[in-house]
């Protein structure tokens, strides 16, 4: 079979600061409507500032808006992805990757990747929104690749080694994911250092409360959004053991390494140490692994897409780590159901109030499935590249053309 070419890229958004249409969600699942669980007194490293302590949409959570990056072959096969990086990101896409992306073969992912990654080093940083819009790109890529081979992404990869994936819910409600027939419910701290201990008492209670509600297995853990220190962390780690808290997450901003191997050295037996959601490249994961953390948990649409994930998820397995990806819904899916150190996977409730199963990225994309009594199997997954398609209905911007 002689592959197609690819032809064109185009890059568009929607939400973030220079949107028309905000606050609906789709990549960018921080850009929500009012009176959302995920907009409400969540602990960060804004909360010390009183006028940001409410909201992180109101110290610019929400800004970048969702990218959706298409690419279209030779043949008119398609192929897209979507991440967080909006109105930016496609300038960078446009006016920057293009060039290493229109003419290659469908299969040259390694060595656009690559190209990407080494020509934006000098306004990169080696991450944030330039690393989001270069893993959507790699995403996009992906898709198209098994669209063109009507083969699903998994199958790319070398083939699923489960027949289904696992999920914990991250929400404001544990408890009724529980009755969903998720493993776990991930909270979000709501208090922090500035808060002082009162602030660790408030958390005790929600996590005894919880534990009431959800019994003495359903499993619990706590989302800190880089919002800690080291005393508090270690603090709240041991605070709250006695109610089977299984991990504690994001507890420093990314580049904090010392502060994770303190943490991982001081959190009572059992309890869990994880991050690396807003880590933006494998060096980062390399080092951060290094710190002997329990999990990894890069952002497919932030670290690099599906091929720094794979490169991610050995670096873990050659120390025994789990890396267990920050909720991405199928671009997740697809590379967790191959990997034999992921034994569960993440589902961020989109919901207002958790209390129902809203796909992730809604409403973007169309056919993303949902976990099903906590489940999702491989069966669903066996549509050609991720098994979705871009909702045309809503309104996207092309800013810049090329
Ligand atoms: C709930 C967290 O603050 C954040 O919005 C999502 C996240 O970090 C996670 O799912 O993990
Ligand atoms: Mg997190």
């Amino acid at each position: 079979m002689s592959l197609p070419t690819i032809k064109h890229v185009r890059a568009f958004f929607m939400g973030g600061a220079t949107a028309k249409n905000k606050g609906q969600g789709g990549g960018d699942y921080h850009d929500q409507g009012g009176g959302h669980w995920i907009d409400d007194h969540i602990a960060t490293p804004m909360s010390k500032y009183k006028e940001y302590e409410q909201s992180r949409q109101s110290f610019g959570i929400n800004v970048l808006g969702t990218l959706v990056v298409e690419v279209e072959a030779s043949d008119g096969t398609t192929g897209f992805a979507i991440s967080t990086a909006g109105e930016i990101g496609c300038f960078i896409v446009e006016n920057h990757l293009s060039r290493f992306i229109e003419g290659k073969r469908v299969d040259d992912i390694k060595l656009i990747h690559d190209q990407m990654i080494n020509s934006t080093h000098y306004y990169s940083g080696g991450g944030g929104v330039v690393m989001n819009t270069i893993s959507c790109v790699d995403l996009a890529l992906w898709d198209l690749f098994g669209k063109v081979l009507g083969q699903p992404v998994y199958s790319l990869l070398g083939g699923a080694v489960r027949d289904e994936i696992k999920f914990y819910a991250t929400g404001s409600r544990p408890d009724l994911a529980k009755e969903m027939g998720f493993i776990g419910g991930k909270m979000p701290t709501q208090w922090g250092p500035h808060d002082g201990d009162a602030g660790i008492r408030r958390e005790v209670e929600r996590i005894k409360d919880m534990r009431e509600k959800v019994g003495p297995d359903f499993w619990l853990m706590w989302d800190c959004w880089m919002s800690q220190d080291v005393n508090y962390a270690v603090k709240l780690a041991h605070a709250c053991a006695p109610y089977n808290l299984k991990w504690i997450e994001e507890s420093f901003p990314a580049a904090q390494y010392d502060n994770y191997a303190e943490l991982k050295r001081q959190v009572p037996a059992g309890v869990m140490v994880s991050t690396g959601e807003h880590h933006g490249n494998l060096a980062a994961f390399r080092t951060l692994s290094e710190t002997g953390i329990d999990i990894m948990q890069p952002d497919v649409g932030w670290c690099g897409g599906i091929t720094t994930l794979l490169e991610i998820a050995a670096i873990a397995k050659s120390r025994g780590q789990l890396v267990v990806p920050h909720g991405s819904s199928v671009y997740s899916h697809h590379a967790v159901i191959t990997f034999t150190n992921t034994p569960f996977s993440e589902f961020l409730m989109t919901s207002p109030k958790a209390d129902t199963i809203r796909p992730q990225f809604d409403p973007i994309l169309l056919g993303e499935p949902v976990p099903e009594n906590g489940r999702i199997s491989k069966e669903t997954l066996t549509k050609p590249g991720f098994g979705v398609e871009l909702n045309r209905d809503i309104a996207l911007e092309r800013p810049y053309t090329h």
